[in-house]
């Protein structure tokens, strides 16, 4: 299919034709033509920072924006719907999931196209659909499993949108002949079909924005909002977003991101899992920076005690939600204790984010909607603690950069190899979230167990039992550890000889990957390839 410079190379069934109509399509090329290559640019300059933070640099509060941090300005208010955000439910942009977020009693639903979804076509078209029957009060779903019907309730969360990052592109759709921004892509078509609706109910066009790395990027999401805002004819403010701070550098960087987008912004979110990530490989490939186990390195830890704290304080000072983040632990169905543990697991996570300020929490399951509500209602009469400015807290940049304590542990070894395999499985296979062990497991979660594996496997990490990790004792636990699962059944089981392959080269290379959805979206794309063929 071809419009004018956009060109889409996957098949566009009946049931997609709408959602990728010309003038959605030329909308879309628009962006990408107007602001594709500032996104390179961008992307190019992160290389940059990693190879000053390589060489020994250490991120900094930066001096050029010193009277930013120093004025005193605050972001636009944010619309009523978005005042009470208490309890907010994420998950992939899969249509049963969808209408049960939607009625599931949260405040508000972030529909995932990012860290809980694999970008095959079909995910990300049909996520499109399936939003905008949401935003259009029209989705109905019946399992063909179980015949169970399911339909949206007249009374329901607030929808908010998370496209990809700017890191990935979307592959099925070139504009001039290259693939065209992954997260325009998702927020272009999302906006340009649901707007008017969402507004007309009383709602609006409401994102989150993941994965920033520098004020610059978020000077770049601005301008594509206000680029879209004026071609729709939107009014100035109409889109809203929260930013997801989950890059050790933008966590220097939370006044710079708020004034950028102080036009759109109502908020910033702990996004403690590629926050974890992100510091382990800006940090992976100095000797000074290695962390203990995946289990050790909790919220309670000072760096991340720090983050939550300055998130809040910068939020609140202007004016500004300080969204708290999601705890790994689901419901236990098969066990009352193990369930009760998880449970109670969660409420410490949130009564740790509601005392310390936070104006609301994430939770990944319906299941947990009781306990993060009954935490906030307890700690926080009101729609938020926007009036709670934490003129205590003074965080520095040695509190954000204060390595996190514990052992490496061979269990932790095991762990990490065992998760990254069944995740990368899962991942290939289509889900992008699934529950391991008892715990939710995204491209997030899933990132902090390989990097954790290279850096330790890179430095020469000693195990607490004084054996070094090396390329013989890793090699041998991955083949041990693979051995295990052949004889297992889990999602994506088929695609476990993939997941292998990329999973050593991930912890076994020299050079580090970026991020592992982009190698595992080249197998995807092979995938699909294969199945036209
Ligand atoms: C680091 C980050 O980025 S966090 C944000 C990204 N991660 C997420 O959003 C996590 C989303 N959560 C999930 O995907 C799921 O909860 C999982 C995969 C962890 C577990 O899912 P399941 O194994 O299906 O859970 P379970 O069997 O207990 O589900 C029971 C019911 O709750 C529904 N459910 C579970 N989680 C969710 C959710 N997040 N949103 C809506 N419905 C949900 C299931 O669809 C199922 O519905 P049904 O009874 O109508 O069939
Ligand atoms: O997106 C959330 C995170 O924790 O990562
Ligand atoms: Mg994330």
């Amino acid at each position: 299919m071809q419009h004018a410079d956009i060109t889409v190379t996957a098949t566009v069934s009946p049931d997609f034709a709408d959602i990728l109509g010309s003038d959605a399509l030329s909308f879309v090329a628009e962006v990408e033509r107007k602001f594709g290559a500032r996104r390179r640019e961008l992307m190019a300059a992160r290389e940059a920072v990693q190879k000053k933070l390589d060489g020994g640099d250490l991120p900094l509060f930066l001096p050029e924006t010193a009277d930013i941090r120093r004025q005193n300005w605050k972001v636009r208010p944010a619309p009523s719907p978005l005042l009470k955000r208490a309890v907010e439910i994420t998950g992939p942009v899969d249509r049963k999931m969808v209408i049960n977020a939607l009625n599931s009693g949260a405040d508000c639903f972030m529909a995932d196209f990012e860290d809980s979804s694999t970008p095959t076509w079909e995910n990300m078209i049909q996520g499109q659909v399936n939003l905008r029957d949401a935003a259009h009060g029209t989705i109905s779903y019946v399992n063909p499993a179980n015949g169970k019907a399911y339909a949206l309730n007249a009374d329901h969360a607030v929808l908010l949108v998370r496209p990809r990052g700017l890191h990935m592109v979307e592959k099925h759709v070139l504009v001039g002949g290259r693939p065209v921004s992954a997260g325009f892509f998702d927020f272009a078509l999302f906006l340009w079909h649901n707007a008017e609706a969402l507004l007309k109910k009383g709602d609006g066009p409401y994102f989150y924005l993941p994965k920033m790395e520098h004020y610059l990027e978020a000077r770049l999401w601005e301008e594509v909002i206000a680029f879209a805002e004026d071609h729709m004819g939107l009014k100035r403010g109409t889109v809203r977003v929260t930013v997801l701070i989950e890059t050790i550098t933008a966590a220097f960087q939370m006044d710079e991101i708020l004034y950028e987008l102080r036009d759109h912004i109502v908020g910033l979110n702990c996004g403690r899992w590629d926050y974890i990530f992100n510091f382990i490989k800006r940090f992976a490939r100095r000797p000074d920076f290695v962390l203990p186990d995946r289990g050790a390195v909790g919220m309670d830890q000072h760096f991340l005690k720090s983050y939550s704290q300055l998130l809040i304080q910068t939020c609140h000072k202007r004016g500004a939600h300080a969204m708290g983040g999601m705890a790994a632990q689901i419901p236990i169905k098969t066990d009352e204790a193990l369930n009760a543990a998880a449970v109670a697991k969660v409420r410490t996570d949130k009564e740790r984010e509601a005392l310390s300020g936070h104006d609301g929490t994430w939770v990944a399951h319906p299941g947990l909607i009781p306990v993060a509500r009954e935490v906030f209602d307890a700690v926080m009469p009101g729609q938020n603690q926007l009036s709670n400015l934490r003129e205590d807290v003074s965080v520095t940049a040695e509190d954000l950069l204060t390595l996190p304590k514990g052992a490496i542990t061979e269990a932790g070894v095991r762990s990490n190899i065992n998760v990254g395999l069944l995740y990368i499985a899962a991942w290939l296979s289509g889900m992008g979230c699934v529950p391991i062990h008892n715990l939710m497991e995204d491209a997030a979660t899933a990132e902090i167990s390989r990097t954790q594996l290279w850096q330790w496997r890179t430095h020469g990490a000693k195990l607490s039992d004084g054996r070094t990790i090396d390329d013989a004792l890793l090699g041998a636990m991955i083949d041990e550890e693979v051995t295990k699962l052949e004889g297992e059944t889990f999602i994506g089981r088929d695609y476990l000889a993939d997941a292998v392959a990329l999973f050593t080269c991930l912890v076994m290379d020299d050079e580090l990957e970026e991020f592992l959805t982009r190698p595992a979206y080249e197998l995807v794309m092979d995938y699909e390839f294969a199945d036209a063929a």
